[in-house]
C-alpha cells in the first residue's frame, strides 16, 4: 500500500514555545499509521542571535537571508547541529523514534543558487529531493527530521529557506503540508484589530504581498504554499504551534489557521 505523508514545517519563531502536546501529536500520528509525519525545521531567530553575538551583520531580501560564507557556517551549525538534534530529543521524550538528517546527507536536498535580482550569496533552492532516503527512514519506523541545507554536484553548500525546503519535500512526496508558526493564521490589520483569513486563494495572497500586508518571513511561506499546490501537494495550511492539539485538528480536517487554496471555489488543484 502506498504511504501517505504529511510534511510539518516547524518555524524557528515557535520552536522554543512548542508545547509537549505538539511532539506528542507527531508521535501519535505516526503510531496511528495512516499518515507518516516528516518534519522540516527552520531556526531563523537562533541564526540571527548567533550572528549578532559574533558581530556578523545579517540582511534579508523578501524574507530570505543574504548568505555569505561566514553566515553559512553559522547557519549550518545552528540548523544541522543545535536545532535538528533538539527536535530529535523532544520526540524521544514523547516516546517517538526520530532520525535527524541534514539536506546534505546522502544528497537528500540538491540545490542551486536561488533565482533573484539581488546577489543573495549562498542562498539555494531545491532542485531535487532524494525521496528514497525519506521513504527508507519511514519504512524503518523513524520520523525524519530534516534541516534545510542543500548541496550541489560540486559539493557546494546552500542555505535554503525552510518554508521552501518543506514545500519541495512535500511536492516530491505528494504530501499534505502544514506550516507551524507563531501566529494564529495570516491576518490583515484594520482599526488596530487583526482579522484572520481562514482561507486565502492565490490571487488574494499575491495582492496582499503587493500591498505589503503579507511581509517578511510570511512571503516565502505563502509563495511556497502556492507552488506546492501546483505540484501535487494535497493541502496546505499555516497554523499556530501554540494552539493545543493544533496539528491534530488540522489532520482531522478542522478549519484552523489559514488554509491556502489555488482558487476561490476552494479547489487546491488547477
Ligand atoms: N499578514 C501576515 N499575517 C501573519 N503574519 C505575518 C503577516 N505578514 C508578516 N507576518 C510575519 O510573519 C511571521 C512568521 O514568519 P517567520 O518569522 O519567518 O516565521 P517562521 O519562523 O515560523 O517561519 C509572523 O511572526 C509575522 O510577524
Ligand atoms: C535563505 C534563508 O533565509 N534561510 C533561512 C533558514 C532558516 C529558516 O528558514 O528558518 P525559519 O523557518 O525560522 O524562518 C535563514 O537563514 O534564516
Amino acid at each position: 500500500m502506498n504511504k501517505k505523508y504529511v510534511v510539518i514545517k516547524c518555524g524557528g519563531s515557535v520552536l522554543e514555545k512548542l508545547p509537549h502536546s505538539f511532539y506528542q501529536n507527531v508521535v501519535d500520528l505516526q503510531k496511528q499509521g495512516e499518515w507518516q509525519p516528516i518534519i522540516v525545521h527552520g531556526g531563523g531567530p537562533l541564526i540571527s542571535k548567533l550572528l549578532k553575538q559574533t558581530g556578523v551583520p545579517t540582511t534579508f531580501v523578501n524574507g530570505l537571508r543574504v548568505t555569505t560564507q561566514e553566515v553559512l557556517d553559522v547557519v549550518e551549525m545552528a540548523l544541522s547541529g543545535s536545532i535538528n538534534k533538539q527536535i530529535v530529543r523532544k520526540l524521544v521524550e514523547a516516546e517517538g523514534k526520530a532520525f535527524g538528517i541534514s539536506g546534505i546527507d546522502g544528497g537528500l536536498l540538491t540545490a542551486k543558487p536561488v533565482d533573484n535580482k539581488e546577489d543573495m550569496g549562498f542562498v539555494g533552492e531545491v532542485t531535487n529531493v532524494n525521496t528514497m532516503i525519506i521513504k527508507d527512514l519511514v519504512e524503518k519506523g523513524f520520523i525524519p527530521i530534516i534541516s534545510p541545507i542543500g548541496i550541489d554536484e560540486s559539493g557546494e553548500r546552500f542555505n535554503i529557506n525552510a518554508d521552501m525546503a518543506a514545500s519541495a519535500v512535500a511536492q516530491s512526496l505528494g504530501a499534505k503540508l502544514c506550516y507551524i508558526s507563531d501566529i494564529p493564521g495570516i491576518y490583515e490589520e484594520k482599526n488596530g484589530q487583526k482579522h484572520i483569513f481562514h482561507q486565502l486563494d492565490q490571487v488574494k495572497a499575491n495582492q496582499l504581498i503587493d500591498l505589503g500586508v503579507i511581509a517578511g518571513g510570511m512571503i516565502p511561506k505563502v509563495q511556497s504554499a502556492i507552488k506546492a499546490l501546483h505540484q501535487h501537494v494535497l493541502e496546505v495550511s499555516i497554523i499556530d504551534g501554540i494552539e493545543p492539539d493544533g496539528l491534530w485538528q488540522f489532520m482531522q480536517g478542522k478549519e484552523i489557521g489559514t488554509r491556502i487554496l489555488l482558487n476561490k471555489e476552494g479547489k487546491s488543484h488547477v
